[in-house]
Formats: structure tokens, C-alpha cells, sequence
């Protein structure tokens, strides 16, 4: 099932908590949507889920439209909201044949949904227990389980990981990237690693707006822009950093600080160096020990694009 999100723009009076967004999720993406704090992450699933109806814009999932359709894009999105809302006093069980019942799960199907999201949430050993009495983690994946108890063609997750331990993160990095494979899939987090773990495709949302839309990749790519190397040879400093700085395609060489024969070397817009960095050694009979591309993290395009 697809998503469109036309031009969804949402006012918390005069602030424009997000403004005037679009674009499109196809079937089947896991798509990451990462921003600082107050970015609007949040305000934009509420109004995919229809929890909040935007000031102007629409989505729309296939056919159906937020502001038409509303109970039918329900049924069809499985919602993980920020803070997790659960019924607290409710044993696990119940709970989830509760929210089964009001997605209209089909009543004799309701037991077995219900086995199966246990043992997919890994709530085995818990079940019994009431949802005070669970950790933060676990009750994290009970809210996980009401998200997937009707089977939905659309899961939205804000910030599913929070409050769960280091194994637990990574055993639901890998559920999530298992339902990725049949699902749609938006989840939200402020953590890159998380989504570089398990989204095929990056949203950065900064103050209502969506600043970068791409694969890790890609938007480690665009804001390289120029080719960074890192390049150690063996010969005398001075005379190796005059050189590099002679040739055509080179723009900047940086000793690296207390180093001997160390450098960075930074290459004009558009142009790559390595090849006449290898025949420059040769030609002087150099000693090239190493030469490596200095990849942009994506904390760096993070903060590039979001301060
Ligand atoms: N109910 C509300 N009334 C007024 N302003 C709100 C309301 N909900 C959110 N906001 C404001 O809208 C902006 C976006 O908030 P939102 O919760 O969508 O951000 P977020 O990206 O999810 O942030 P976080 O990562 O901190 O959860 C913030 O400035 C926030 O203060």
C-alpha cells in the first residue's frame, strides 16, 4: 500500500508545526523519518493516522483519503504512538484481545492473532502479567503488538526503540526490518544509527520542513560534495604538501596535526585526485603507505541540515 502526503501542512496557532510537506512512500519501503526535537516527526504521524486532521493537505493511502476516508485508513495503518498509551491495569492478554476487537479482527481468528504477536513481540514469559507490572522495554513491545494485532498493510512508528535495552533494540530493529518486507513501514527516531539499520530510505525533517529525502547513501553523497582523502607518504613534509598542492585537481592539503607524512587532501568540486596523487609518487619514487576516501557521516549531513 502506498502513501501520498500532499502539501500536509499542520498550525498550532501561529506556529507551523509542519509546513507544507509532500512526498511519496511506495509499497513495501521502510522509510526513516529523523529529526531534532520538536521537528515535527510526531505532528506528522498523527495526522497519517488520523489522529489529528492537518490545517490544509491531504494523504492519502492507495485510494483512500485522510479526510474522506478516515475509519477505513485506520483499519488499514497499525500506529505505534510517542508515548505509548497503554491500559495499565489490564493483564497482556486482554489488553491485546481488546484492541483486536476494536480493529475488527474477525472474533475466531482473535485467539490465534493474539499467540502470534506474542511470540513475534517476544512477550512469551510476560503474557500473564499485568502492563504496570511490565519494564519500559516490555511494554514497549505490547504496544508494538496492539500496532500489528489486525494485520495491517501500514505500520507507523514513533520512535519504537525508546526505553528499550541494547538487545532488545536490536531484536526489534530486526522484527521491524522483517515486517519492512511485506509492510510499509514510517518510523521516526532522533538516532541515525537506528534508521541507517533499518530503513531503505531517509526523511530529515527539520522545523516542519523536509530538508533531505534518500538512502544513507545518497545523502552522505550530495553533501560531500568535494573529495575528501586521507594520505600518508614517505618522504619530507614540506616538499610532499608543495606537490600535491600542484597538481591540477587539488584544492586544499592539510598536514594532520603531530603527524609526520600524514595529510588530508581535499579535491576541487567535481574532480578526483587519487590517480595523480599514485603517479606524482611514482614520478618522485615516493612511498605512497596509504591512500583512503574520508567518508561524510551522516551525523555530519544531520547536523549540516538541521542547525
Ligand atoms: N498540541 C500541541 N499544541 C501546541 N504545539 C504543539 C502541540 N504538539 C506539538 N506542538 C509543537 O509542534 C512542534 C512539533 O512537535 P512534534 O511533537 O511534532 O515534534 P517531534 O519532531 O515529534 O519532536 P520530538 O522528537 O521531540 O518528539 C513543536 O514545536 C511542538 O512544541
Amino acid at each position: 500500500m502506498s502513501i501520498v502526503i500532499e502539501n500536509l501542512t499542520k498550525k498550532y496557532g501561529e506556529q507551523k508545526a509542519v509546513n507544507n510537506i509532500s512526498f511519496e512512500i511506495k509499497t513495501g519501503e521502510v522509510v526513516g523519518f529523523l529529526g531534532p526535537n520538536g521537528a515535527g516527526k510526531s505532528t506528522t504521524m498523527k495526522m497519517i493516522t488520523c489522529y489529528m486532521s492537518p490545517s490544509s493537505g491531504d494523504v492519502r493511502l492507495d485510494n483512500l483519503s485522510i479526510l474522506d476516508q478516515p475509519e477505513e485508513v485506520k483499519k488499514k495503518i497499525g500506529y505505534l504512538p510517542e508515548n505509548n498509551p497503554l491500559y495499565t491495569d489490564m493483564p497482556i492478554v486482554e489488553y491485546l484481545r481488546f484492541a483486536a476487537e476494536i480493529q475488527g479482527v474477525e472474533k475466531s481468528k482473535i485467539s490465534t492473532r493474539i499467540a502470534e504477536m506474542i511470540e513475534m513481540c517476544g512477550l512469551d514469559l510476560e503474557k500473564h502479567k499485568k502492563i504496570n507490572e511490565l519494564s519500559k522495554g516490555y511494554r514497549q513491545r505490547v504496544g508494538l503488538a496492539q500496532a500489528m494485532i489486525h494485520d495491517p498493510e501500514v505500520l507507523i512508528l514513533d520512535e519504537p526503540t525508546t526505553g528499550l535495552d541494547p538487545n532488545q533494540i536490536i531484536e526489534i530493529r530486526k522484527l521491524i526490518k522483517k515486517l519492512g518486507k511485506e509492510k510499509t513501514v514510517i518510523l521516526s527516531s532522533h538516532i541515525l544509527s537506528e534508521v541507517e539499520a533499518t530503513c531503505d530510505r531517509i526523511l530529515i525533517i527539520n522545523r516542519g520542513r523536509i530538508v533531505a529525502d534518500g538512502s544513507s547513501e545518497t545523502l552522505r553523497k550530495q553533501s560531500q560534495g568535494q573529495e575528501l582523502l586521507h594520505v600518508s607518504i614517505e618522504a619530507e613534509d614540506e616538499e610532499v604538501k608543495k606537490e600535491l598542492l600542484a597538481l591540477a585537481s587539488v584544492e586544499t592539503v592539510t598536514a594532520i596535526d603531530g603527524k609526520v607524512g600524514i595529510f588530508t587532501v581535499q579535491s576541487k568540486p567535481e574532480k578526483e585526485s587519487r590517480k595523480a596523487i599514485f603517479d606524482l609518487c611514482v614520478s618522485k619514487k615516493w612511498y605512497l603507505l596509504e591512500m583512503t576516501g574520508i567518508e561524510t557521516q551522516l551525523e555530519d549531513v544531520f547536523r549540516d541540515l538541521t542547525n
